[in-house]
């Protein structure tokens, strides 16, 4: 490892987050903030940075860029990177070192709890009998069934596949192991099983100031749906999620996977000459969302900018950049 080269555990982890092995906002987040602990630990002890903090910040930074490089969609990778490198303080490199390791599970506690607090907020708008309707996989949306089951509410779940990546499968999973019944459909039936369903629930990768919501693709054309059958939708989404930069007028990258999620190569060949497109998120426009859950509460979509404002009112600093 030179002064500037991320560490194993920092490369590891990058490339988990950039084949989804790693995956979902909030766990790209902690993953992100562990690994920065696991570089201020390696570089502490490393030839080149344990004795020159200089050194040891541009390592930190360098490493920040590793993982802030590897998906561009969910602002809650950089929010963590932010927040733990904000707090990378002191002229020793063991005085830096401690604080990027308590920073780092600082960040990682308040996540537990801000998901704890938003399942609570989300599980007071289900109802006892109520059957919701889940997009993807969200740890931010489950948290709100979950805590509607322990409230002792009695609740079922009609879960959508989601293709290309079928996260849905892992949210059919997740669900029955806390009692609730479920019922899994392909994504195009969604429409159809509208008229059964009291709420949809869905999680969020970031939230951009004028409370558009960019989630796993397919989230809009739902949401829509779900306004023309009038069933309510909630984003489920901690404070990570919210958009620093389109506070200032930036839009959010929607990531462009690989086509191979979306057909077979061999089965692509065989049709010939087509383009393929694998977009992985989308925006929900804020009049389609009837409100996003966060651990501070509920909110009308467009009013989420007042909390954006109070959270990330100086702006989105960039701390890993060179200085
Ligand atoms: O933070 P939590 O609520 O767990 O997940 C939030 C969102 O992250 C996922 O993205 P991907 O599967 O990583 O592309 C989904 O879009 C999900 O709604």
């Amino acid at each position: 490892m030179t002064d500037t080269e991320p560490s194993p555990a920092v490369s590891e982890t990058a490339e988990s987050i950039a084949t989804m092995e790693i995956r979902g906002a909030a766990t790209i987040a902690s993953a992100a903030a562990e690994a920065l602990a696991e570089q201020a630990e390696a570089a502490a002890e490393a030839d080149a940075t344990a004795s020159d903090p200089e050194a040891f910040r541009a390592s930190l930074r360098a490493a920040a860029r590793t993982l802030r490089e590897t998906r561009p969609t969910a602002v809650s990778l950089p929010n963590a990177l932010r927040y733990v490198l904000q707090r990378m303080e002191g002229d020793s490199v063991d005085r830096l070192r401690r604080s990027v390791v308590d920073a780092s599970e600082a960040f990682v506690r308040q996540l537990d709890r801000a998901q704890e607090d938003l399942g609570q907020v989300g599980a007071n708008r289900l109802a006892d009998g109520d059957t919701v309707m889940t997009h993807c996989h969200s740890t931010d949306a489950l948290a709100c069934i979950e805590a509607a089951v322990e409230q002792g509410k009695s609740i079922s779940a009609v879960v959508k596949e989601t293709r290309p990546r079928q996260q849905g499968h892992i949210t059919a999973e997740q669900l029955r192991d806390a009692g609730v019944p479920v019922t899994l459909i392909v994504d195009s039936a969604a429409r159809r099983y509208l008229d059964e369903v009291d709420h949809v629930v869905v999680g969020a990768d970031s939230i951009a100031a004028d409370g558009g919501v960019i989630n796993k693709i397919g989230t809009s054309g739902l949401a829509v749906n779900a306004r023309e059958r009038g069933v309510p939708i909630m984003t489920a989404a901690q404070t990570i999620k919210l958009h620093p930069e389109t506070l200032t007028g930036h839009t959010v990258e929607i990531e462009m996977r690989d086509e191979a999620e979306v057909i077979d190569p061999e089965a692509r060949e065989a049709i010939g000459e087509i383009d393929v497109e694998n977009p992985a998120f989308d925006v929900t426009p804020p009049r389609y969302m009837d409100a996003i859950v966060t651990e501070q509460g509920q909110f009308p979509p467009e009013s989420i900018v007042t909390l954006m404002r109070e959270l990330f009112g100086e702006g989105a600093a960039e701390p890993w950049a060179e200085p």
